[in-house]
């Protein structure tokens, strides 16, 4: 890492400036709040279950400080399923810097972060995604689950320039939680980078904020239309019920660990390029202090925004019908701290890159009143995110 990136008299590093180091094998996670960049790895957890993981990261976080470590942090990314394999290590360097500042970011350079599109192999198809939807509205007419998130994967041949596509994810989603992640020990060097808009959960101290997102409707260019939809959207009785399904869960999750809780009655709206969502801010401060981000964000997850609700009944519909493992998609992703504090955002608007191949993802929820062909939309305008900062959205726009 460059030395003045280092000169600990310095005030911490712009996230502009930590953006631009980034180089591929480096791990970064950038939100409004801090920005961290971290090299190597010193530790890698083995697979257990992922409580035993965590609790074991902290032991190692422990470890590190007695050794004189001034702030040694763990870096995971949290698969979807609790039995897949996770990926949670202390790596050799940390650097924290401040969090994303939009006027900042607006001037990073930005050429394109992705080249040339060969093969594209959608699973599943359009057609069988629908088809999955119309299915899982006859499983909630059957009182199988009252919501169930679909998803679908688009896989495609292209050259992506992982620094140069993080900055601009970074640039285009100043307000969310921009991460490119090192994947290294799996086959031969993957990258798990996006831009997610969802914060599962932060933690500072005693206090802890979640921001649940669910109900959403694609944004238009024409801003009459724009702000149409998004009045619609916070009018809509359909997405405030499934709305309301995860801010009840996060809620319920977060209550046992929390002496105050702050749960507001209605949902407010959030934008990024592409999409509008309902989201609310749950925030409480914690009975307990040494329960740390990592265990709190694991007690979270999957909330019914990523899987549905019951949680088991949805989970085992999506394992049935889906077509495709999500792997790390729809987990959890982000740093823990030796204090316990940290942040940590659902993994969504991602894609996992290696070599010449980049798998792209996006899910919908599911409940009684949804629309086939809305809900392919929906997915087909949240798989933008990545392909617009790959400049491969009009490439594809036949796939999609
Ligand atoms: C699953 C995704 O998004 C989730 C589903 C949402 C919805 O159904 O309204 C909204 C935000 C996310 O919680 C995704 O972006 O892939």
């Amino acid at each position: 890492m460059n030395d003045i990136l280092r000169d600990s008299s310095l005030a911490a590093p712009r996230a502009v400036d930590l953006l631009q180091h980034y180089q591929p094998g480096s791990t970064l996670f950038a939100s409004s709040r801090q920005t961290l960049l971290a090299e190597g790895v010193d530790t890698l957890l083995p697979q257990a279950d992922h409580a035993s993981m965590a609790a074991e990261a902290m032991a190692h976080l422990a470890e590190r400080r007695a050794a004189g470590e001034r702030r040694p942090v763990a870096l995971g990314a949290l698969p979807f399923r609790p039995d897949a394999p996770a990926r949670l290590w202390l790596p050799r360097t940390t650097l924290f810097g401040q969090g994303v500042e939009a006027a900042e970011i607006a001037h990073a350079p930005a050429q394109p972060g992705g080249r040339r599109a060969g093969t594209v192999t959608a699973l599943p198809s359009p057609q069988r995604y629908q088809d999955n939807v119309t299915r899982a509205l006859a499983a909630i007419a059957a009182g199988e689950f009252e919501k169930v998130v679909l998803s679908r994967s688009l896989q495609v041949e292209a050259q992506i320039d992982l620094a140069a596509l993080l900055q601009r994810l970074a640039r285009r989603n100043p307000i969310g939680y921009t991460f490119a992640f090192d994947l290294a020990d799996r086959p031969a060097s993957r990258t798990l980078i996006g831009a997610s808009p969802e914060l599962l959960l932060a933690r500072r101290g005693r206090r802890v904020v979640s921001h649940p997102l669910a109900g959403s409707i694609p944004r238009s260019a024409d801003p009459v239309e724009d702000a149409r939809r998004a009045a619609g959207l916070l009018r809509s009785a359909k997405d405030r019920h499934e709305h309301a399904l995860v801010v009840d869960a996060v809620a319920a999750a977060l209550r046992p660990f929390c002496r105050e809780l702050t749960v507001p009655a209605e949902p407010t709206l959030l934008s990024t390029p592409t999409m509008w969502h309902l989201g609310t801010e749950v925030a409480g401060q914690l009975d307990d202090p040494t329960v740390s981000s990592l265990q709190l964000a694991l007690a979270l997850h999957p909330t019914p925004a990523v899987c549905g609700h019951p949680t088991a009944p949805a989970r085992d519909f999506i394992q049935a019908v889906e077509g495709f493992d999500r792997g790390l998609f729809t987990g959890l992703i982000g740093w823990c701290s030796d204090d316990g504090d940290g942040e940590w955002a659902v993994t969504i608007r991602c894609a996992e890159a290696h070599k010449d191949r980049v798998s792209l993802y996006a899910g919908a929820g599911i409940v009684a009143g949804s629309d086939p062909a809305l809900e392919l939309a929906e997915t087909a305008a949240k798989l933008r995110t990545m392909l617009n900062a790959m400049d491969l959205e009009s490439a594809l726009e036949q796939q999609l």
